[in-house]
């Protein structure tokens, strides 16, 4: 079955999809794009794939499984090498928008990928809801950070001594949640974050930490969907 526009389950949802269709504007043809993993981006994924099959001409690079499989459910020609890609836009949601534009992704616990391919794009856009801008990344949501499962318990005690926070292992339904690539996630719990940048400096200087929800400097255009549509902001250098 090909998948079509889905009719918004919530205004939160439809909101998402504001954002996700006025990304899709950004595709041109002949690019590469580089698909995020969420609710969002499936919005995104089956507006790309309904331009596809009018004609686009396009070739995606996925940041997760379901990802791959909706993108090719909708039509979207995958690239499968790992050779070194030519992304020219990535587009994404996120879990936390600072007013930097700084982020926290990897609540799907796709951010090892997800970030991989954002540093491959010439341009990193990320579509949100209202709900995600935040005066200052932490608090209300946890910082997810991919860890090796070998020593876990000692890496997590590194990372609440250096951030001062409270690192969770994630588990889905009573059971460790593992990530693609094999690894853990521990969820870090801080009130606020008040220096994201140093932050994610200190914390991948820990053995045990593959990657760690934090992207900073990465956006290139935020685009928050609301009720009649959707804003766009350009970061400072894009
Ligand atoms: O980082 C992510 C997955 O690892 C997602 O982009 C983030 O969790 C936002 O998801 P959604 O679009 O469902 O709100």
């Amino acid at each position: 079955m090909t998948p079509s526009i889905m009719k918004p389950s919530s205004d939160l949802d439809s909101e998402k999809q504001r954002a996700a269709m006025k990304a899709a504007e950004y595709v041109r043809d002949g690019m590469v794009v580089g698909l995020g993993t969420g609710s969002t981006s499936k919005h995104l994924i089956i507006a790309l794939g309904e331009r596809v099959r009018a004609g686009l001409r396009i070739h995606a690079v996925p940041t997760s499984h379901d990802t791959a499989a909706l993108a090719r459910q909708s039509g979207i020609p995958l690239i499968e090498s790992d050779n070194a890609w030519m992304i020219d836009v990535a587009i994404d949601g996120a879990d936390q928008v600072d007013p930097a534009l700084n982020l926290v992704k990897g609540g799907g616990g796709a951010l090892l990928k997800e970030k991989i391919v954002a540093a491959a794009a010439k341009r990193f856009i990320v579509m949100v809801d209202h709900t995600k801008l935040v005066p200052a990344l932490g608090g209300s949501f946890p910082l997810p950070i991919e860890v090796v499962p070998f020593g876990w318990g000692s890496t997590a005690r590194n990372i609440e001594h250096t951030s001062g926070g409270k690192a969770v292992l994630r588990e889905r339904n009573g059971v460790v949640f593992q990530t693609e690539a094999g690894h853990v996630i521990l969820d870090l719990h801080m009130p606020k974050i008040d220096d994201p940048a140093t932050l994610e400096i200190e914390l991948n200087q820990i053995p045990g930490i593959v990657e760690t929800g934090l992207f900073i400097g990465r956006t290139s255009i935020l685009i928050v969907g609301h009720a009649q549509g959707a804003d766009v902001t350009l970061a400072a250098e894009s």
